[in-house]
Order: C-alpha cells, then sequence, then structure tokens
C-alpha cells in the first residue's frame, strides 16, 4: 500500500537556506523544521556550515578570522560552504531527500546567488530563511546560552568568549545585506523579526513550504514546560483489554488524587492548562488537578477499530495474520476499521503546532498518542517509537531547551499493571529479558536527563 506524505504528492525538493547574523537562532529554528518534517516522514536533513569549517581545522578561530578582509580565512569559509551544498546535492541524489536546511550566515547577496545558481541547476526550489532581529538583551541572552559553550570557545573564558562572540558580530554586520522587498521581490523568502514579532512572506509557491512557513510562525523561544502522564490504571488495563471508553480502577483513582501533587512538586506555582482526550478515563484522571482544562478529540487513542475491546491473546487468536503484521511493522499497521501510528501522528499535528504556540501544558493522555508526542520531542524515529515503554502512574517533565529537550520522570507511589506488550507475544508486562530492543527508551533513562 502506498503512503502518500505532502512531500510525495509535489515530487518537490525544497532547499531551506537561513540568514542572518550570528546568534539570532538560525541553527535553533533549522533544528526544529528537521525534527518537525522527520516527525510527519518527510525526509528532512541540516548541513550546518560552522561544523565544515570546524571540521576543515579552523576549530577555534578569534573573530579576526571572520573579517571579511581576512582573505585567507574568507577561503576557508567559502570552502566550508562549498564542502556543505555538495554534500547536501549528494544527498537529495542519494538518500531521495526532500528539505534540505543550509545552516549558515549566508550574509551578503553575492553568496545567496551563488546558492540559487546550484539550486536551480538541480530542480530544487530555494526558499529563503531569514532571522533579523534588532533586540540586544536577546542576543545576549542567546549568546549566553549556547555561544559560549559553542566548540569554537572550548576552554576559553565566557566574557572573554562573550566579547569575541560581539566582535563576530560586528564583522558580518559590516557586510550583513538582509532580504529585501524590493531587491529581493522574485525570491521565495520568510523573514522572522525579533523571532515572529513580525514576519515578512515573498512568493511562497507550495504547499510544502506554506507548511514550514506556518510551523516557524509559531514557534516561541520563552522557558516553558510541557508535562505528560497517561491515564490512571483503567478497568481495562487491569483486564488486558485494548481501546474501550472504561472507567479508572481503584488504583488509577488514587494515582488521580495523588496527580495534583506531583505536579506542584514539579511545576510550584507555575500556571498551566490541563489538556485531556474526550475519553472517560483521562478526564477522571485530571478531574482534581486545579487548573483550566480543555478535551481534545485529537488525543484520544488510537482506534483498534474490530480489535477494539479486545485483549491481545483474543486478536492473535482471532486475526492471527494482523496481529504479525502489527508486530512487523507496528508505525505503517493499521488495525481493520482503526488507525495506524502513522494516522495517529497526521491527526495530532494540529495539537504539536498548538503546543509550540503555548506555554505551560499538562497534556493526560493514552499510550500510544504518548509515545507520538514524546517522540516528536525527543527525535525518536518512528520504527522506534511504538515500541517505546510509557509506564502508567509517572508524570513526565519536557523542558524544551536551545538544542534538546530535558526530561525527568516523577513516579507516583501507585501500583499498576503494565500494558507493555514486546514484540512476537501476545503477553502484556515487562520481560527480564530485553526482548525488543527500543522498549527502555524512557524506562532507562535517569530521574533527570537531557
Ligand atoms: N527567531 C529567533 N530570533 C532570535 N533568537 C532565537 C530565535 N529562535 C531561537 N533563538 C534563540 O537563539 C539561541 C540559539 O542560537 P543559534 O545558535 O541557533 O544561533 P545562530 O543564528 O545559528 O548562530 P550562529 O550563526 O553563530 O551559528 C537560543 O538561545 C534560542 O532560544
Amino acid at each position: 500500500m502506498a503512503f502518500y506524505t505532502v512531500s510525495n504528492v509535489e515530487n518537490l525538493r525544497v532547499c531551506v537556506v537561513m540568514v542572518g547574523l550570528p546568534a539570532r537562532g538560525k541553527s535553533f529554528i533549522a533544528q526544529k523544521i528537521v525534527r518537525y518534517l522527520s516527525w510527519l516522514s518527510i525526509k528532512a536533513k541540516c548541513f550546518n556550515v560552522g561544523n565544515y569549517r570546524r571540521q576543515s581545522g579552523s576549530g577555534h578561530p578569534n573573530a579576526e578570522f571572520f573579517d571579511f578582509n581576512n582573505t585567507e580565512a574568507f577561503g576557508i569559509r567559502q570552502k566550508a560552504a562549498e564542502q556543505a551544498v555538495a554534500d547536501m546535492m549528494a544527498w537529495y541524489e542519494r538518500e531521495n531527500g526532500v528539505v534540505a536546511i543550509l545552516d549558515g550566515t549566508n550574509t551578503t547577496r553575492e553568496r545567496r546567488d551563488w546558492i540559487l545558481k546550484i539550486c536551480r541547476e538541480h530542480a530544487i526550489e530555494p526558499m529563503f530563511l531569514e532571522s533579523w532581529s534588532d533586540d540586544m538583551d536577546m542576543v545576549l541572552r542567546n549568546i549566553s546560552d549556547v555561544k559560549k559553550s559553542s566548540p569554537d570557545y572550548e576552554g576559553i573564558d565566557p566574557e572573554v568568549a562573550t566579547n569575541d562572540f560581539l566582535k563576530r558580530i560586528s564583522k558580518y554586520e559590516k557586510v550583513y545585506e538582509p532580504l529585501d522587498h524590493e531587491l529581493d521581490k522574485n525570491l521565495t523568502y520568510v523573514k522572522l523579526i525579533n523571532v515572529a514579532q513580525e514576519v515578512i512572506i515573498n512568493r511562497i509557491q507550495t504547499y510544502l513550504e506554506s507548511r514550514v512557513v506556518f510551523y516557524v510562525m509559531n514557534l516561541h523561544i520563552r522557558p516553558r514546560c510541557i508535562w505528560l502522564s497517561r491515564h490512571g490504571e483503567s478497568l481495562y488495563n487491569v483486564e488486558k483489554k485494548i481501546g474501550g471508553d472504561s472507567w479508572l480502577s481503584e488504583r488509577g483513582f488514587r494515582y488521580s488524587y495523588k496527580l495534583p501533587d506531583l505536579v506542584k512538586q514539579s511545576a510550584g506555582d507555575a500556571d498551566l492548562t490541563v489538556w485531556t482526550s474526550t475519553l472517560i478515563r483521562t478526564q477522571q484522571t485530571a478531574q482534581e488537578l486545579p487548573y483550566k482544562q480543555l478535551h481534545w478529540k485529537a488525543l484520544d487513542e488510537l482506534d483498534a477499530g474490530v480489535c477494539d475491546g479486545m485483549t491481545y491473546e483474543e486478536i492473535e487468536e482471532k486475526y492471527p495474520g494482523d496481529f504479525k503484521a502489527r508486530d512487523e511493522n507496528k508505525y505503517e499497521y493499521r488495525y481493520p476499521g482503526g488507525e495506524s501510528y502513522r494516522d495517529v501522528v497526521i491527526r495530532l499535528e494540529p495539537i504539536i503546532m498548538e503546543l509550540e504556540r503555548q506555554e505551560n501544558i499538562l497534556i493526560v493522555t493514552h499510550q500510544a498518542v504518548l509515545r507520538c508526542i514524546y517522540a516528536y520531542f525527543m527525535n525518536v524515529p518512528q520504527e522506534e517509537s511504538p515500541w517505546m515503554s510509557i509506564p502508567l502512574h509517572t508524570l513526565i517533565k519536557l523542558e524544551p531547551k536551545a538544542y534538546g529537550t530535558k526530561v525527568t520522570r516523577i513516579k507516583a507511589d501507585v501500583p499498576a499493571v503494565s500494558t507493555y506488550k514486546e514484540k512476537g507475544t501476545s503477553q502484556v508486562g515487562e520481560s527480564t529479558q530485553d526482548g525488543t530492543k527500543f522498549r527502555n527508551i524512557l524506562l532507562n533513562l535517569p530521574e533527570s536527563s537531557k
């Protein structure tokens, strides 16, 4: 069966060319786009010119290296850009790449024209994405967040590093030609001004490009947290049945009474909004939480179709072919009359978009849905995400950082059955043998890990 994504419907290849002075969040935006598109099964990869420059041996340059009159250094930087572009083109061809992101400053029109020409020669749609900011407080925060710890400044005093980085920025400012309404009117571009205070978009032609634009328009960089919890143990969990709309078990209700304290312990007095599914077990789990609540149909559990309400043993007996097919490709397998993990990801896209826009959110939902949301934030590949073990009666805290997400797990001291089913068996519960290599992705995390 063929699965269509936005990319293969349009048969399109896009190169997102980042533009902007250092410390304007280009790498941050580039990595987020790659994570978002990969989660949607669109093949995407980032090519960071700075990494190529470092690989060429220019690992710890000072600001003078970035002076545009320094011809020797300019040659090294030009070579790094050429190498990044060559690898990017090879990636489109060899790996059927769809969206590449060229992450560099690309501050001069001459450099952008060079990239434009190469893209046109290879039938690739160039889309320029500029991050522009005159908010010096934010720039200083960015330098403090990520630049002082960059490999360029390894072993260098943080204050010296900050001053040198500011000097580096001033070297770029001398030659910077921002995207211009008149001069660049024929280009496809997006210009983000002070994150997304103002967004200028020009000549966006395809659906894929418009998706990227919509995504970056919704990003913010204010600190916040997302908490995830499965519903408390349900009557169906105890009976080893999947699906349904059952009530919580007695232990499930005990978890719901403990949850407010668990959240308070993690969130302090911060205000947050609770999102649940429309099913009874998530709403019962959230009923004691003293926060605003919203119920989303999109957060309902993966629909098991004709198998809804059955145990895995019954499914194996009644539908042995389906049982096997699901184990073989759990991400793509769709229950007859129901859904696959891929279907769930597609219906979760508006949830992810809204999560990007929001501040503190606590989501109480179901195992499969949680796996998909967790996979987005933690960049877990599709073939692994359906096999992740996410235990009941555990609160997970996600803290998005500049380049990644910090995870903390808080276990409630309330016992619950394990609903985890390993590959190749109809029995639920974690075995002592590592039957499925991915099952411990969450279990093995230390209490707090980055
Ligand atoms: N649109 C934005 N504008 C300004 N800062 C942003 C934006 N998006 C993210 N940031 C912040 O930028 C910081 C990361 O900077 P990043 O390394 O991505 O900058 P860069 O532009 O790639 O710099 P360089 O060119 O030196 O690699 C993070 O602290 C992040 O919060």
